[in-house]
């Protein structure tokens, strides 16, 4: 059985935005997916639809064996911690450490008021130094976030993402703010924690080139629709100016292949 079904979903934003119109597909456990698409598509909707951040307005949403779309707040809970979600703007609390912006990727997973008095086992406290080391961060590890570069933010909250321990690694442009240099690094540790982990990832990208270099698989959306489904290696030139149509150019100009 796949690790996430995606099933006729819809999403409709206020009785009028149609963000996402009659979405399926399936990602299998272990598979690194790149979703592409022009500003609007509905990419992040689709996103936050998988971990129910919007509801759906149509259609189910099955992870990890389980039909998550009507599922009480307490299952939800429960469910979430299954999944990490990295932001473009890192969603770091900034004045606080490296090790505690880390360590709150515990949060879900505790009672409140151990969550709220701060209080994490010894085991918790050596995975998180482990995690933080893997993503070389060892050095900056009782740094207050405000003090980081950004492609070092994204690190954390990729370490924040993994302390939860999840299946699937739901990244929202997980590069847009960062240089070439830091976002290759990014990337690099995404498809490391895939193959090491075996932790499932779905990226949102906006560089074609970058959704192609890293995933097997592209998803192309267009208007919240799927226009492409299919390896990231049959992806052409026409295909993509159909997933962009003409809004794009620039994203698209350098891609030769
Ligand atoms: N909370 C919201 N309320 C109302 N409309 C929204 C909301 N969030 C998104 N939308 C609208 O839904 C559509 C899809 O937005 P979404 O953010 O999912 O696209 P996107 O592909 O992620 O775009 P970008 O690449 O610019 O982030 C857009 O028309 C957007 O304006």
């Amino acid at each position: 059985m796949p690790l996430l079904q995606i099933k006729n979903v819809s999403k409709t934003y206020n009785n009028v935005t149609r963000a996402l119109q009659d979405v399926s597909f399936s990602v299998e456990e272990g598979e690194v997916v790149s979703v592409i698409g022009p500003s609007g598509a509905g990419k992040s909707t689709l996103m936050r639809c998988i971990n129910r951040l919007v509801d759906t307005s149509a259609g189910s949403v099955i992870f990890d064996g389980q039909d998550i779309t009507g599922i009480s707040k307490r299952e939800l809970r429960h469910v979430r911690t299954k999944t990490g979600m990295i932001f473009q703007h890192y969603n770091l609390v900034d004045r606080l450490s490296v090790i505690a912006n880390v360590l709150h990727g515990r949060l879900g997973q505790k009672s409140t008021l151990s969550g709220v008095v701060g209080y994490y086992s010894e085991r918790e406290k050596e995975n998180a130094f482990r995690i933080i080391n893997k993503l070389g961060l060892s050095e900056q590890a009782y740094k207050p976030c405000n003090e980081l570069s950004g492609g070092q933010k994204q690190r954390v909250g990729i370490a924040r993402a993994l302390m939860q321990e999840p299946k699937l690694l739901l990244c929202d442009e997980p590069i847009a703010s960062l240089d070439p240099s830091s976002s290759k690094i990014i990337m690099d540790h995404l498809i490391d924690i895939n193959e090491t982990m075996n932790i499932t990832v779905i990226l949102n990208l906006h560089q074609v080139d970058v959704a192609v270099k890293y995933a097997r698989r592209v998803i192309g959306i267009t208007a919240g629709r799927v226009v492409y489904d299919g390896p990231s290696d049959a992806l052409d030139k026409k295909t993509i100016h159909d997933i962009y149509q003409s809004g794009e150019g620039d994203l698209i100009t350098d891609f030769e292949r």
